[in-house]
């Protein structure tokens, strides 16, 4: 689905690499957390798989497709395989929900006929049936991140990025969000998330992809925020956990 081959990338020359020589398998309906300190490369990555940056060295490819070969008109086409949602929702503050969904099926020459029935539909999904015609400023925070999923996912993409979707929200509405990241994860959508927040991390028992400084530095396939420590039996194992206490 999404593989990284030893990619690097330097914004510039005076600057320390955002990523540095990573190589990264996520495979078809996984559930992934980035996570790292600020300006680990989270975003960066994220980036990548939607070719707004490329390598510096390295290849990237999605959907099959090498990214660094795929000409830039095509791009647009092949974003569309892509979901993303980001921390600040983004959506246009002069249009309804329902249009907010509609307009990227629009976009994209979708029918009126697909619209009328896939824009409800979704709406149902996150739980926005009954809010269909209100504006942004009119939602919760949380209602507002629903109708961004809502339209990132609406033309069922294989792939769902998200960017620190829940970083705006209070933990019980961030919670829901999650649940609803999880259904479309279980049905079939792969969904790659970055996030600072340890207790969502440490709830869902996913993978977890953890970035220091642009390099990986733990890929687990069922992990928490943190290194959890290992039972050692070796006489390191009182360095390791004061290392672990300071980090
Ligand atoms: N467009 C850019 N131009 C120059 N440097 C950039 C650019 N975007 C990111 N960087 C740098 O690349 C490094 C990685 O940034 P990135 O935004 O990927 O980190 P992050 O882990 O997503 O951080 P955060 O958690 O704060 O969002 C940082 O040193 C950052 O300053």
């Amino acid at each position: 689905m999404i593989r990284f081959d030893e990619v690097s990338k330097t914004y510039s020359r005076k600057a320390r690499p955002a990523l540095e020589s990573i190589s990264l398998e996520i495979l078809k309906g996984e559930f992934v957390f980035l996570v790292g300190a600020s300006g680990s490369g989270k975003s960066t990555l994220i980036r990548m798989v939607l070719r707004e940056e490329r390598p510096t060295s390295g290849e990237v490819h999605v959907l099959g497709q090498r990214l660094q070969a795929l000409p830039s008109r095509r791009v647009p086409f092949f974003r569309r395989n892509l979901g993303v949602v980001f921390q600040d929702f983004r959506l246009l503050h002069n249009k309804t929900v329902y249009e907010n969904v509609a307009f990227t099926l629009q976009v994209i020459g979708k029918s009126r006929g697909f619209i009328s029935e896939a824009v409800p539909d979704v709406l149902k999904i996150v739980g926005l049936a009954g809010k269909a015609s209100r504006l942004p400023h009119e939602l919760s925070g949380g209602e507002q991140q629903r109708v961004a999923i809502a339209r990132a996912v609406v033309n069922r993409p294989p792939i769902l990025l998200a960017d620190e979707p829940t970083g705006n929200l209070d933990p019980s509405t961030s919670a829901g969000i999650m649940a609803l990241l999880a259904r479309i994860n279980e049905g079939g959508t792969t969904v790659v998330m970055a996030t600072h927040e340890a207790s969502i991390v440490d709830s869902m028992q996913k993978r977890v992809v953890e970035l220091d400084a642009g390099r990986i530095m733990r890929d687990e396939a069922s992990g928490s925020y943190r290194r959890q420590l290992a039972a050692y039996d070796d006489e390191d194992q009182d360095a390791d956990e004061g290392a672990e206490v300071r980090a």
